[in-house]
């Protein structure tokens, strides 16, 4: 448990949730696309190897257990959560940077670093569970984006049973069931707008920042 006063961030966290294989990048990537000064991405660290193409920095902080492990001990991590055998986290200075930029800072997180962060006080969060049509589905997209081994796919989907369960369970603000990509986008997007501007943020105006 992190007991570091966070810097709170001026705008509010967007948390995005769903198994693996559900569609959370793909929803993002239009996002980002629709509003690109809008969102910023958090960049999360990760001890997991990267995938073709994928930078450090950018995609995320590719780092070693030893390296995370001394940082989460020295408070440095909003949340962190262990999937796959990999460690990941979201290190308060990166959303700090996202906030700061005037942006909605985006966090892909799993179940556990979700738990972590709604028990944070004083964040203003919106909470994005993105559900797979069935799990014969989210197994058939794993399998086609080509990134798994049988292994590393049947760890993804002995775990998504448990996910779906808290998605449904009144954890989040909202489920989207991924089945047409563009409905759920649209779904996505209709929430965010009436969400921000309860909150006096319009995303048809220029950014301040
Ligand atoms: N509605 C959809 N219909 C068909 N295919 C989809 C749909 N949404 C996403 N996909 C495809 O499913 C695969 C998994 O999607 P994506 O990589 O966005 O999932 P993810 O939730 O970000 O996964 P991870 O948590 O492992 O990063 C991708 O190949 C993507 O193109």
């Amino acid at each position: 448990m992190v007991s570091t006063n966070i810097g709170l961030p001026k705008l509010p966290l967007l948390v995005i949730c769903g198994p693996s294989g559900c569609g959370k990048s793909t929803l993002l990537d239009m996002l980002f696309k629709r509003y690109p000064d809008k969102f910023g991405f958090s960049v999360s660290h990760t001890t997991r190897k990267p995938r073709e193409g994928e930078k450090s920095g950018h995609h995320y902080h590719f780092t070693t257990p030893e390296s995370i492990n001394e940082a989460i001990a020295n408070g440095e991590f909003l949340e962190t959560a262990t999937y796959s055998g990999n460690i990941y986290g979201t290190s308060i200075k990166a959303v700090e940077t996202v906030s700061n930029a005037g942006k909605v800072c985006v966090l892909d997180i799993e179940m556990e670093g979700v738990k972590q962060v709604k028990q944070k006080p004083g964040l203003d969060l919106i909470l994005v569970f993105i559900k797979p049509p069935s799990i014969q589905t989210l197994e058939s997209r794993l399998r086609s984006r080509g990134t798994e081994t049988e292994e590393s796919l049947k760890r993804r989907l002995s775990v998504c049973k448990e996910e779906i369960k808290y998605g449904e369970d009144g954890n989040f603000d909202i489920v989207i069931v991924n089945e047409n990509l563009a409905a759920a986008y649209g779904c996505l997007e209709d929430f965010l707008i009436d969400e921000l501007l309860k909150r006096n943020i319009d995303l048809e105006q220029p950014s301040v920042n």
